[in-house]
């Protein structure tokens, strides 16, 4: 199979790449190749590779600056998004959009299915949202995969923050009333690769499983590291953040089990693996 990315320099994308290349035909592109706010660029890199599948995984991702950047957000996850996929639709690619829990308000009690209403509250949220609408709109052949918390080798995230913070403080507040599941990005791709060989086209949602509060992941990662540091949970009031946070982000995992995938590990279990990872580099 071809298979084009984009975002190819962001953490998911080089994961997505590195995975992939061992059975697959990958164009790995970051930005400077394909612009995906460039219309023209996107039809002529398409017409040119010709792939049979597309995975978006390019995005503008300061969640905080995106509130100031609002114009800026949409041009990308959204405009962007629709013009690489009326590309991908005239070259007949699959196209798989990655989205996130914060479609969602966060509002809820139980696990978000995949056609619970959205109701983003954050510009970045609802910029992803606009990406999905033209998604479904203008794609024959898409999966919106919806992640969550992701984490990995490449890029920054929150578990190598809390990993370096570690190394010079005895203690840590972290947030305790914010629900959600991390997402190993090595999970995430094995997850994909399956996925775009079918035409279970549709919206998914594909986290680690299980749930925890981001004081229950940081002391994951202190214990699964035998890193020892007081860690104390906190309330969201206690650090104030430009952009506001779903409190309960949860996502049910029906589509992937209905579709007969094998659901994602739990999340502590893809820490494990992600944390033996970065020991043997
Ligand atoms: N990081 C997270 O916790 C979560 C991420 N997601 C989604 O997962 C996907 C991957 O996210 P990450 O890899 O973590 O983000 P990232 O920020 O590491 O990578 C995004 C990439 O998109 C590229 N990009 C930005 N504007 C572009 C443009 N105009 N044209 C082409 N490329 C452009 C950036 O250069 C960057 O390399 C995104 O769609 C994001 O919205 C969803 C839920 C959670």
């Amino acid at each position: 199979m071809k298979i084009l990315v984009t975002g190819a320099n962001g953490q998911l994308g080089q994961e997505v790449v590195k995975l992939l290349r061992a059975k697959h035909k990958v164009f790995g592109l970051g930005r400077e190749q394909l612009d995906i706010t460039n219309a023209q660029q996107c039809l002529f890199v398409l017409d040119e590779h010709q792939p049979d599948v597309v995975i978006h995984s390019a995005a503008y991702t300061a969640v905080d600056s995106a509130e100031s950047e609002e114009e800026k957000a949409f041009l990308v996850n959204g405009e962007g998004t629709k013009s690489l996929a009326i590309a991908a639709e005239r070259v007949g690619a699959k196209f798989c959009y990655i989205s996130t829990d914060y479609v969602f308000d966060g509002t809820a009690t139980q696990a978000y299915r995949e056609d619970d209403e959205t109701n983003p509250q954050s510009v970045y949220g609802k910029s992803k949202r606009a990406g999905e609408l033209h998604v479904r709109s203008l794609s024959s052949r898409a999966f919106i995969v919806r992640t969550s918390w992701v984490y990995g080798r490449y890029g920054g995230n929150f578990v190598k923050t809390m990993l370096s913070l570690a190394k010079t403080r005895d203690s840590l507040k972290v947030v305790h009333d914010q629900f959600g599941s991390p997402t190993y990005t090595l999970d995430l791709a094995l997850f994909l690769e399956q996925l775009i060989q079918t035409e279970k086209y549709g919206t998914y949602h594909a986290s680690n499983s299980g749930v925890c509060t981001w004081y229950e992941f940081a002391c994951a990662i202190f214990e699964e590291s035998g890193i020892g540091i007081r860690v104390e949970p906190c309330t969201t009031e206690e650090f104030p953040r430009p952009a506001p946070r779903p409190k309960y982000s949860v996502m049910e995992h029906g589509a992937i089990l209905a579709n007969g995938f094998e659901d994602m590990r739990p999340w502590r279990d893809g820490l494990r693996a992600f944390l033996n990872e970065l020991k043997e580099e």
